[in-house]
C-alpha cells in the first residue's frame, strides 16, 4: 500500500483499479448519491394546545408518557412606550377574544428585521418584510424542552454516534421573535448564519396567530421540505404550535404571508457533549439496517481487489467549518450530520479506520515525484494553514502538508525543461494518502478556504485554495485484515 514511511511505490494496483470499475462500486456509487440526497434535513410537526392538561397516558409502570399537547402560552415584551401598562405588553395563546389592541401594540414595538449581507446588517423589504424582538425584550411560558421538541430534534438531526467517545445532545438557544405580516411579509431564500462553530441547526416555532400563507421551504441537494402553518378558510384543527427544525446549510425561504400575521421564536441548535448513555435510552443510529451498509460491506468484504488493502472516500455532503482553528473548531465526528454521519457510522461498524481529510482539487503545484501538476491533493491536516512567500519555502510547506517528505528537496519555483536531474525519494507522514488511491463514491462540493498563499514583493499578492472536507476510509491489505495488524495510522 501506498502509505508507509519508507517511499515505496504509490501507483494504484491493477487490481485496486478493477475496483472502480466493477458493478458493486457502481451500485454504490448510485447509493450514496440517492442517500445523500434522501436523508433528513429537516423535521417538524404541531402540537395542540389545551386549556388543562388531558389525561396522559401511562405505561406499564404506571409513569405517566411524555405530554403531547401544550398548555396555554404566555408572551410579554418591553414596549417602546415605557409608560404602557403592562396588562397590555401581555398575550397568551391561543389568543384570548378581545386581545387585538395587544397584538397592535407588538407589531408596533418590534423593529424591522434585517439580515446579514457581506458581514453587514442589511435591511431591504424586497428580500425580507418582517420585524422582530431580540430576545432580551421578551419573554414566554413556551419551552421546547419540556414539549420534547429537543428530543425529537437531537433524535432526527443529531443521533448519537455509537462510534464517537460521548453522546451529543442538542442545546436551544432562544434568538428571536419573527413577525411576517400580510400582506407581503416574506423572507426569501438563504441560509442562516452560524453563531459558532458548534451551531447545527435553526428551530422555528409558529405561534397560532392568524395568516394564510408564509410557508416556510427548506431545501438540501434539491430537494424540498414544505411546513406550512397558515389557516385555510373554515378551518377548524383548533389552536396548535407549528415547529420546524432544520441544518444550518439548508436553503430555506418563508414565502409570502397574504393575510394576517405569522408570528413565530427562532432558536439556534448547538450540538454539545451530552452526559452519557442515560439509561441505555439514547438515540442511536443505527446504520447496520440500512441498504447502503450491506452494499459497503459486500465490496469491502468480498471484493478481491483490495488484496493489497486501499481507501474508500466520501466528501461530506453538509457545510462544515473544518477548516476552523478557533477553540470551537471542526470537532468531528461529534459535528456530522444527516447522510456524513450515516457514512461515518457505516465505515466504523464495518471496523474500518477513518481519517477526516481536506481534499484540494484545484491546487496548481508541481509535484517533481510525478512530474504534474499536483492537482487534486488529499490534505493531512484540517485546519487552515498560511504560507508566506518568500519567508516559508512553499515547497516544504507544501511537502508538509501532503504528508510527503522529501528529506532534500530541491527548490521548485518553476519548472524547467532543462531541469533533469531527479528528486530525492520523498518519505511518508504516517497518513499520507494519495488522492488517486482512494475510490471516491461521490462527487466534491462545498469549499472552505484552506491554504492562504501571500506573497511579499515587489507586488505583493494573496491567493487563497479552498478545500472539501472528505470521510476517507481505510481498507487494510487482506494480509493485515487476517492478522489484524494495522500498519497505517491516520491523525
Ligand atoms: O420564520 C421562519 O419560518 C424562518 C425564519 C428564518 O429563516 C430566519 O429567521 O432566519
Ligand atoms: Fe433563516
Amino acid at each position: 500500500m501506498s502509505n508507509t514511511s519508507s517511499g515505496e511505490s504509490t501507483m494504484p494496483t491493477a487490481s485496486q483499479s478493477k475496483i472502480s470499475e466493477s458493478p458493486l462500486f457502481r451500485e454504490l456509487r448510485e447509493s450514496v448519491a440517492k442517500e445523500t440526497v434522501a436523508f433528513t434535513f429537516a423535521c417538524g410537526g404541531t402540537i395542540p394546545i389545551v386549556s388543562s392538561p388531558l389525561d396522559t397516558a401511562e405505561d406499564v409502570d404506571g409513569d405517566k408518557l411524555r405530554a403531547t399537547e401544550c398548555l396555554p402560552i404566555d408572551l410579554r415584551w418591553d414596549p417602546n412606550d415605557e409608560s404602557v401598562l403592562s396588562s397590555e405588553t401581555k398575550l397568551t395563546f391561543p389568543l384570548e377574544p378581545n386581545t387585538e389592541k395587544n397584538l397592535d401594540r407588538l407589531i408596533k414595538d418590534t423593529v424591522p428585521a434585517t439580515f446579514g449581507l457581506g458581514g453587514e446588517h442589511v435591511y431591504d423589504e424586497s428580500y425580507r418584510k418582517a420585524t422582530k424582538l431580540d430576545p432580551t425584550r421578551f419573554s414566554s411560558t413556551f419551552n421546547p424542552y419540556e414539549l420534547g421538541i429537543i428530543d425529537a430534534i437531537a433524535q432526527t438531526l443529531l443521533p448519537s454516534l455509537r462510534h464517537s467517545k460521548q453522546t451529543r445532545s442538542v442545546k436551544a438557544e432562544l434568538y428571536k421573535l419573527n413577525l411576517y405580516s400580510g400582506p407581503s411579509g416574506k423572507f426569501k431564500t438563504h441560509v442562516d448564519t452560524p453563531r459558532s462553530p458548534a451551531q447545527f441547526g435553526s428551530l422555528v416555532v409558529c405561534l397560532p396567530v392568524e395568516h394564510r400563507g408564509g410557508a416556510l421551504e427548506v431545501r438540501h441537494k434539491g430537494k424540498t421540505v414544505t411546513f406550512d402553518w397558515s389557516n385555510s378558510e373554515g378551518d377548524d384543527k383548533g389552536p396548535s404550535i407549528g415547529w420546524a427544525a432544520f441544518y444550518s446549510d439548508c436553503e430555506h425561504e418563508v414565502l409570502e404571508v397574504t393575510h394576517g400575521h405569522r408570528l413565530t421564536l427562532t432558536y439556534n441548535l448547538f450540538c454539545v457533549r451530552g452526559n452519557g448513555q442515560l439509561g441505555g435510552n439514547y438515540p442511536w443510529l443505527d446504520p447496520t439496517h440500512l441498504p447502503l451498509y450491506k452494499t459497503i460491506r459486500s465490496l469491502v468484504q468480498e471484493h478481491d481487489g483490495w488484496r493489497d488493502g486501499g481507501y474508500l472516500g466520501y466528501n461530506c455532503s453538509h457545510v462544515y467549518p473544518h477548516t476552523s482553528k478557533t477553540n470551537l473548531n471542526f470537532l468531528a465526528p461529534d459535528n456530522l450530520k444527516g447522510a456524513d454521519m450515516l457514512m461515518y457510522e457505516i465505515f466504523r461498524s464495518l471496523g474500518l479506520k477513518v481519517s477526516f481529510r481536506p481534499v484540494v482539487t484545484d491546487l496548481r503545484y508541481y509535484d517533481p515525484e510525478t512530474g504534474e501538476d499536483a492537482a487534486p491533493v488529499v490534505g493531512l491536516k484540517l485546519e487552515w494553514t498560511t504560507w508566506r512567500f518568500p519567508r516559508d519555502n512553499v515547497e516544504e510547506e507544501y511537502d508538509k502538508w501532503t504528508g510527503k517528505v522529501y528529506s532534500n528537496r530541491r527548490r521548485y519555483y518553476w519548472r524547467s525543461d532543462s531541469e533533469s536531474e531527479s528528486e530525492p525519494e520523498p518519505t511518508r507522514e504516517p497518513g499520507y494518502i494519495r488522492f488517486e488511491d482512494v475510490h471516491w463514491l461521490n462527487n466534491f462540493g462545498h469549499k472552505e478556504p484552506q491554504i492562504s498563499w501571500v506573497a511579499h514583493g515587489n507586488e505583493p499578492a494573496g491567493v487563497t485554495t479552498y478545500s472539501c472536507c472528505a470521510i476517507i476510509a481505510e481498507i487494510p491489505s487482506r494480509g493485515s485484515q487476517e492478522t489484524g495488524n494495522k500498519t497505517v495510522q491516520s491523525p
